[in-house]
C-alpha cells in the first residue's frame, strides 16, 4: 500500500527539527530553489495493513509569502516524481490568545485565517473579500481536525496568519474582536494553505504556544517547551491519520475467514 505522504512546513529549522524528532532519523534532499526537504530514513514501512505515514519536513522561512513559495515548490516536486503529497501541515510555535490557549498548549486550526489581508478604511479594517476579491480563510476537513486534535491533546479553533507579530494589548483585542474564538496567531498558515489549495491537497495547521498574544515581551517567550510540545504532537499525528478515513487511507484489513460454511 502506498504510504500517506505528509508535507510538514515550518518557518525555521528549530521547528522542523522538533517535528523530525518525532520520527527518527532523517536525510536532507535538495529541491529546486535550494530548499532542503527532510525525509525519514529508512523509508517508511510498506508492509500490509493501514497505510503507513511518511512525514517530510521543510523549513520555509518566516511569513506567508515564504511559506507559500516553499510549499508550492515541494508539492510540485513531489507530483513530478510520482509521489504526490496527501496532506500538507503548517506547523510551529505561535502566540496564544488568552485565556483559551495558554503557554505550552497545542492548537489545531479549524480555520486558517489571513487576519491582515485587506485595506484600512475610515471605518476600520476591511478584508479583501469585502473588497470583491480573493479569500481570507481556509477550512480544514472537520473530521481530520477532530481526530488530530484528540490524538494530540489539542484544542481546535481558528488560527490567524499575520505578517506582523502582535505587540500590544490594543492590537490583540482588535484581532480577538474581529475573530471570535481565535486561539492562536502565527505567520505562515495561510500561505501554506493557499499553496495546498492550488494543488488540491488537504491542509492542517498545528501550533504549540510559545508566548501570549499581547504586549511584546520577547524574554517571556517559552520556545523550548513549545518545541517539546511540537515533537509530542507530531508523535501522535501518524496514529491519528491512520485511524481516519478522511485522507482516503484504507481501513485496517479484517482477518480472512479461515473456513466458510455454505448454508
Ligand atoms: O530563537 C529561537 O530559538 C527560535 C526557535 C524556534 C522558533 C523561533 C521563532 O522565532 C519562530 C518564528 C515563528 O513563530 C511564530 N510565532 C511565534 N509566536 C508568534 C506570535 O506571537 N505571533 C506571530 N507569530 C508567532 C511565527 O509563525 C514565526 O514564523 C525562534
Amino acid at each position: 500500500m502506498r504510504p500517506l505522504r505528509v508535507l510538514v512546513v515550518t518557518a525555521v529549522a528549530a521547528e522542523r527539527d522538533a517535528v523530525c524528532a518525532a520520527a527518527g532519523p532523517y536525510t536532507a534532499e535538495r529541491l529546486p530553489g535550494g530548499y532542503a526537504l527532510h525525509r525519514p530514513v529508512p523509508p517508511v514501512d510498506r508492509s500490509p495493513g493501514p497505510a503507513p505515514v511518511a512525514l517530510d519536513a521543510l523549513a520555509a522561512g518566516v511569513g506567508p509569502a515564504a511559506a507559500a513559495a516553499a510549499t508550492a515548490t515541494a508539492l510540485t516536486a513531489a507530483a513530478l516524481t510520482g509521489e504526490p503529497c496527501d496532506l500538507v501541515v503548517s506547523a510551529g510555535i505561535g502566540g496564544g490568545f488568552a485565556p483559551g490557549a495558554p503557554l505550552g498548549s497545542v492548537v489545531v486550526a479549524d480555520a486558517i485565517v489571513a487576519a491582515d489581508l485587506g485595506a484600512e478604511t475610515p471605518e476600520g479594517f476591511t478584508p479583501v473579500t469585502e473588497l470583491g476579491f480573493g479569500t481570507v480563510a481556509h477550512h480544514p476537513d472537520p473530521a481530520l481536525v477532530r481526530a488530530v486534535a484528540a490524538a494530540a491533546g489539542a484544542q481546535a479553533g481558528p488560527v490567524l496568519t499575520v505578517s506582523t507579530v502582535t505587540g500590544s494589548a490594543g492590537r490583540a483585542a482588535q484581532l480577538a474582536a474581529r475573530h471570535p474564538g481565535a486561539l492562536a496567531e502565527a505567520m505562515e498558515g495561510f500561505g501554506v494553505a493557499e499553496a495546498a489549495a492550488a494543488h488540491g491537497v488537504p491542509v492542517l495547521e498545528i501550533r504549540t504556544v510559545s508566548n501570549a498574544v499581547g504586549p511584546r515581551d520577547r524574554a517571556a517567550w517559552r520556545i523550548g517547551p513549545a518545541l517539546t510540545a511540537l515533537t509530542a504532537a507530531f508523535g501522535a499525528l501518524p496514529g491519528a491519520l491512520r485511524a481516519t478515513t478522511s485522507l482516503g487511507a484504507a481501513p485496517a484489513p479484517q482477518p480472512a475467514p479461515s473456513a466458510r460454511r455454505t448454508p
